[in-house]
């Protein structure tokens, strides 16, 4: 049996891609990769906050999942939209990498902390530009879009002091020595997804297919975590151009502990809560996602996400 894997062509997609590779022709199966440019690959001098996040680097792979010509797209968790078209779904998460974002620097000594000189972080995630408003609001932000490769390039030709990214891009791309900090969950609540790849298929894609895919590639006790952070992600109405955060995690062997939230883009409200309930069930796993998302909305997160739209018009 041949699975043909789609994915779009950044060296962090391509590692994607080869590591679902890996793992499905170790589990017996043929495998040929295809790649695919994205709306999201071509347009790099507009920041994701003006584009909109939905589907710009997802469109194009799930029009060749629909025609057959390829049998699953493999995305970053978190680039893939939490509500996606009844067409299709997803077959399966991998077991999730470090979470946490990190500041990586040339500069070993570089710390957040400096108030003695003037600082300048790059960074393209409105999550990200809050929390950094919020906590180190010293610092100066610029834009830094582009793929791994092009922000490291940046950061090396002096556009910016340090770069704020996930750990698991960083590491993928084995740019760890330049890693001067790993970020606390607590205050930089990572994005939903984060650190975990997806794989997306059709829903009419063949059974035996669907079945072999997802018996290799899914983890189970990482997908409950994502499926409430997805849940909680779509009761929000955010993309990953807004502000919203989410993480969960295994408290123990049956509680799963949801922390989401919603920032203003100027980082100074911040509406977040955590929940711990029993999850055995997707269904739970939703629950608990939905659950968080009414208590956030209603503790004034609605309001919050309500100018974050205002401000984008
Ligand atoms: N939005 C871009 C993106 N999508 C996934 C990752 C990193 C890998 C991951 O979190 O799975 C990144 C780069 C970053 O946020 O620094």
């Amino acid at each position: 049996m041949k699975i043909r894997i789609g994915t779009r062509g950044s060296q962090l997609a391509l590692w994607q891609a080869y590591y679902i590779e890996q793992v499905l022709r170790e589990g017996g199966l043929e495998t040929e990769i295809v790649i695919i440019e994205t709306k999201g690959d071509k347009i790099l001098d507009v920041s994701l906050a003006k584009i909109g996040s939905k589907g710009v680097f997802t469109e194009e792979l799930e029009d060749q999942l629909r025609d057959g010509s390829i049998d699953i797209a493999v995305h970053s968790a978190k680039d893939l939209q939490s509500d996606l078209h009844e067409d299709f779904e997803v077959l399966a998460f991998t077991e999730r990498e470090t979470v946490n974002d990190v500041v990586v620097s040339f500069d070993k000594d570089f710390t957040l902390e400096d108030t003695s000189k003037p600082l300048v972080v790059g960074t393209s995630s409105t999550r990200r530009v809050a929390m950094m408003r919020r906590y180190f609001p010293h610092i100066q932000l610029v834009e830094a879009r582009g793929n791994l490769q092009t922000r490291f390039k940046k950061l090396a030709d002096g556009h910016c002091n340090a770069l704020l990214l996930a750990f698991a891009g960083v590491h993928r791309m084995k740019y760890d020595e330049r890693i001067v900090r790993l970020l606390p969950l607590a205050e930089f609540t990572p994005a939903v997804g984060q650190g975990s790849v997806a794989i997306e298929s059709a829903k009419n894609l063949a059974p035996e297919k669907k079945e072999a895919v997802r018996r290799l590639c899914n983890h189970a006790a990482t997908e409950l975590c994502l499926l409430a952070e997805r849940a909680f992600l779509n009761r929000m109405q955010g993309g990953c151009s807004v502000p919203v955060f989410g993480l969960a995690r295994w408290e123990n062997a049956e509680n799963i502990a949801l922390h989401g939230g919603v920032i203003s883009l100027d980082g100074k409200e911040l509406i977040q809560h955590q929940q711990l309930n029993t999850v055995t069930t997707p269904l739970q796993a939703a629950e608990l996602g939905v659950a968080v998302a009414q208590t956030v909305l209603a503790a004034g997160g609605a309001a919050v996400l309500e100018e974050i739209k205002k401000a984008k018009r």
